[in-house]
């Protein structure tokens, strides 16, 4: 095989995000459900003749060697390396870029995933699922969940996950036009870092006990961004007349849960024109798990 084309790389949803502490490096400790929907973006491998890893479109404002799906597949050839004493073939990465950056929807981070696995296959470097997610962590904390390839209840930093069950649903996310970046909310001094510690059976139970769209936890960064960055507040407060609408991630996407697609479309007519809004299903397993099989 020398090529595999349109490899999913979906967005991610926190349902609930914690912050219950930070390490002593000022990392902070999280407890967060990670849910995959099926928004992606598409990526492209195509094996070269030569050693070179090159990414063959643009996007705006990310330099090739910012990139994470360069960032990956450089730290997955030197693993390579060490471990057959040769360099597998280089590779070209095109990219359809979907998913809005700085959005908390995880684009970069499930880029990075979705390149470590399909590398990991063309080039039967042979990795487990660990070692790959391993492997992503110090690139992002968002990287082993998208490996982890299910809906994950994650501690630590988001790397100690297990799978959970979570309603299959549509939901609407709201795109608010801004980019958040993350080291400001965590650094700010409006940040509270010690919501009590929650066990995975509270989120379980909740779940399955579920009456109507009201989520469990809240989203702690969330008072931050909507204090930092007004539009993430006008997105929150529009969304919340349909249900329990929270942001995502550090923002600056805000999404509401509905039972039925039907539901969905019918919030979606009612958008504001000025706003960035689509809707995405639930998904209970990464996409590109199917292509390599
Ligand atoms: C908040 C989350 C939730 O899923 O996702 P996004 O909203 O970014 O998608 C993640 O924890 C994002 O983790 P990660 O992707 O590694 O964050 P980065 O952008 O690299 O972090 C930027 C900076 O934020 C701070 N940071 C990040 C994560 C964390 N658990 N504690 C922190 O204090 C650090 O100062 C770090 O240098
Ligand atoms: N392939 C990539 N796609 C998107 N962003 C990237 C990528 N590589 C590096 N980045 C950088 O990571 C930052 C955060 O991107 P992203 O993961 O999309 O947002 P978030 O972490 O808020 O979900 C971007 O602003 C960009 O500078």
């Amino acid at each position: 095989m020398s090529s595999l084309k349109n490899c999913p790389a979906p967005a991610k949803l926190n349902l609930f995000l914690h912050v219950n502490g930070r390490r002593a490096d000022g990392y902070h400790l999280l407890q967060t459900v990670f849910q995959m929907i099926d928004r992606c973006d598409r990526l492209h491998f195509d094996l070269r003749a030569d050693h070179e890893l090159r990414r063959v479109n643009d996007i705006p404002g990310v330099p090739q060697e910012q990139d994470l799906i360069i960032r990956a597949a450089r730290l997955l050839q030197a693993e390579v390396l060490k471990r057959r004493g040769a360099l597998p073939p280089g590779v070209d990465i095109g990219i359809e870029k979907v998913l809005p950056m700085g959005g908390g929807v995880g684009g970069g981070s499930s880029d990075a995933a979705t390149t470590l696995m399909a590398l990991n296959h063309l080039w039967q470097a042979g990795l487990s699922r660990q070692e790959l997610m391993d492997l992503g962590l110090p690139l992002g904390a968002d990287i082993p969940f998208f490996i982890f390839g299910q809906t994950g209840f994650a501690e630590g930093v988001g790397e100690a996950l297990q799978p959970v069950a979570a309603p299959a649903c549509w939901y609407v996310v709201v795109e608010p036009g801004v980019a958040v970046p993350t080291a400001k909310i965590f650094s700010s001094e409006y940040l509270t870092r010690d919501t009590p510690l929650v066990k995975i059976t509270d989120f379980s139970s909740h779940y399955g006990n579920r009456q109507d769209n009201r989520g469990f936890g809240k989203n702690d960064l969330q008072q931050v961004a909507t204090r930092l960055f007004p539009p993430v507040a006008k997105a929150v407060e529009w969304l919340g007349a349909y249900g329990d609408a929270r942001m995502t991630g550090s923002g600056a996407c805000v999404f509401c849960a509905f039972d039925s697609e039907a539901q969905a479309d019918a919030v979606l007519s009612n958008v504001p024109a000025a706003w960035t809004a689509w809707k995405a299903k639930a998904l209970t397993q990464h996409p590109i798990a199917e292509m390599l099989k």
